[in-house]
């Protein structure tokens, strides 16, 4: 049986998702779970893209030990220096490299002929290779590329050093049996085809990210290139979850394993889920909440007499929890302690003791904590490591149908000083954001507001994420409560502590009604 590397993209193509925008511990925490759930390379970033990318990414590579860990780079020298400077304490430094091969993308982004697009990869690949153990080049919009010259890029790349050579289907345009032919044409036809690892990574846009990497591997791949919970740019990339599980389920067929530990997978999916402030569709294969729900009659009676009549993953496989132990507000600190250790985290006993009083503020007012709760609390824990500008005092709001909604605020500021404003908005969130933009300044913009709750019944979690900026620094802040009010002024605080954050960081000097230390 052979193995097929999983290369995880959830970092780097899964945060070019409209409207995600991970902070650095957030980033951290997803790939030692990535590392927990076993894949093989993390692409954990686009070094040259900021200051804050390269530091992610070289935090990332000298943390995780048993993943592989790579950077992107165009096709430049100044792209791969700064991927070396990020990736060069890692275990085994891997760079990906990559270049588009199509004739659009030659015509009208690049300005190239097939002859400078070949000249500039194997100039890159070269450069790479005298700094790094392992490098990969991707010929972006392989799938819209001439095959005889996409044949011609993959041999040069390879003869000037390319360990693995990525075959994209950058815009999700092709179909299975494309693919398939693709993989066996380059396969058969590159005379030193062998001597690299064929890689496949396809977008979603027509719904075929899944059943592409899936023939990607029949024509030959034997690496994909997936997300969790298949986000990625537009449509998505394709799910690392539905990938495994069919060359699990359909090992008959495939004849391929991964190194993915398989139960680790939901609660991957949950975590992703909530820092990226993305909710899993309930319909969602593999990882929905219907995954393993009978509704009908025939299929619960089916069920009930031999699973496998309508079943053909169990849950336990992928990790949902058959007999959870249930923690609430008569859990002790010995159960909580094993849940967080169980969900990946590896807290600090003073973390756990915060957190566990959060937990029990919490379990007074819900009467069943889920793991998604304790996620959402320690995502809160962990943003509170960063500098808070402002916190949260005390929030009163007033709504009625025939009254102006009010609200009055005091938030505190770095000093302990207390400032209050009062405001009003046509509606209670309005009111509370004109309010807390009276306190925090006028250069902040509001892109996005979701509201969403953790889990289902009465007593859930309301979470919410906010998009903002400040001039051109963009964040995005997330708050969690058990009255949507409050989880919306503490999602509109953490996302102003957020930016302020990232502009010290970027020593950029005066923001708002803040001088930045
Ligand atoms: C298919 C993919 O997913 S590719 C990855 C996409 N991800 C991202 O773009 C996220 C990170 N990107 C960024 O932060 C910015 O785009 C940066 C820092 C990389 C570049 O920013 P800028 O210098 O402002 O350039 P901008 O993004 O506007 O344009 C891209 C430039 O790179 C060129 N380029 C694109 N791909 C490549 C490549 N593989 N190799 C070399 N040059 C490339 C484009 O032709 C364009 O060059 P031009 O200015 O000469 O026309
Ligand atoms: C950089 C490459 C691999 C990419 O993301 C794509 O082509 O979609």
């Amino acid at each position: 049986m052979k193995n097929i590397n999983v290369f995880d993209t959830t970092l780097r193509d899964g945060e070019q998702t409209p409207g995600v925008n991970l902070n650095f511990e957030e980033k951290l925490q997803i790939a030692k779970q990535l590392e927990r759930l076993g894949v093989d390379i993390i692409e954990a970033g686009f070094p040259a893209a900021s200051k804050g990318d390269l530091r992610s990414v070289k935090e990332i590579a000298d943390t995780v030990k048993n993943s592989s860990v790579t950077g992107l780079s165009r096709a430049l020298t100044s792209d791969i220096d700064a991927c070396w400077e990020a990736l060069k304490g890692g275990a085994e430094p891997r760079i990906h490299v990559f270049l588009a091969t199509s004739p659009i993308h030659r015509e009208h982004k690049l300005h190239m002929t097939q002859e400078q697009v070949i000249e500039t990869a194997v100039n890159a690949v070269r450069y790479a290779k005298e700094r790094f153990a392992k490098v990969q080049f991707s010929a972006e919009d392989a799938c819209r590329t001439e095959l005889p010259f996409l044949a011609e890029v993959v041999e040069a790349v390879i003869d000037a050093g390319a360990d693995v050579v990525n075959l994209p289907d950058t815009v999700g345009f092709i179909m299975p049996e494309e693919i398939r032919s693709m993989f066996r044409y380059i396969k058969n036809e590159v005379p030193n085809a062998d001597k690299a690892v064929l890689s496949a990574h396809c977008h979603d846009d027509l719904g075929m990210a899944t059943a592409n990497s899936l023939a990607a591997v029949e024509g030959g791949a034997e690496q994909v290139e997936c997300t969790i919970n298949a986000v990625g740019e537009r449509a998505g990339n394709a799910s690392l979850e539905e990938i495994a599980v069919a060359l699990h389920i359909r090992n008959d067929f495939y004849g391929k394993s991964t190194n993915i530990t398989l139960n680790e997978i939901k609660r991957t999916s949950s975590l992703v889920s909530s820092l990226m402030g993305m909710q899993v569709p309930n319909n969602k294969a593999v990882v929905g909440d219907n995954a393993f729900a009978h509704e009908s009659g025939i299929h619960q009676d089916g069920v009930l007499k031999e699973t496998s009549t309508y079943e053909i993953i169990t849950p336990e496989l992928v990790g949902v929890e058959a007999n959870r132990m249930v923690l609430g507000k008569l859990s002790g600190r010995h159960a909580f302690k094993e849940k967080i250790i169980s969900l990946g985290y590896n807290a600090t006993e003073e973390e756990i003791k915060k957190v566990f009083k959060s937990f029990k503020e919490l379990a007074d007012k819900k009467k069943e904590i889920t793991n998604e709760d304790i996620f959402a609390l320690m995502a809160d824990e962990k943003a509170g490591d960063a500098m808070k500008y402002y916190s949260l005092e005390t929030l009163q709001v007033t709504y009625g149908t025939s009254n102006i909604p009010t609200a009055t605020v005091t938030l505190l500021d770095q000093a302990g000083e207390r400032i209050e404003q009062a405001g009003t908005g046509s509606g209670s969130v309005e009111a509370l954001y004109n309010t807390l933009e009276k306190i925090v300044g006028e250069g902040f913009t509001l892109h996005d507001y979701r509201i969403q709750s953790t889990t289902g019944g009465r007593d859930a979690l309301a979470e919410v994420f906010v998009r903002m900026a400040f001039d051109d620094t963009e964040s995005s802040g997330r708050g969690t409560d058990n009255d949507v009010l409050e989880a919306s002024a503490k999602a509109y605080i953490n996302a102003v502590n957020r930016v302020l954050n990232q502009r010290r960081a970027e020593n950029q000097p005066k923001v708002a009604n803040i001088s930045t230390p």
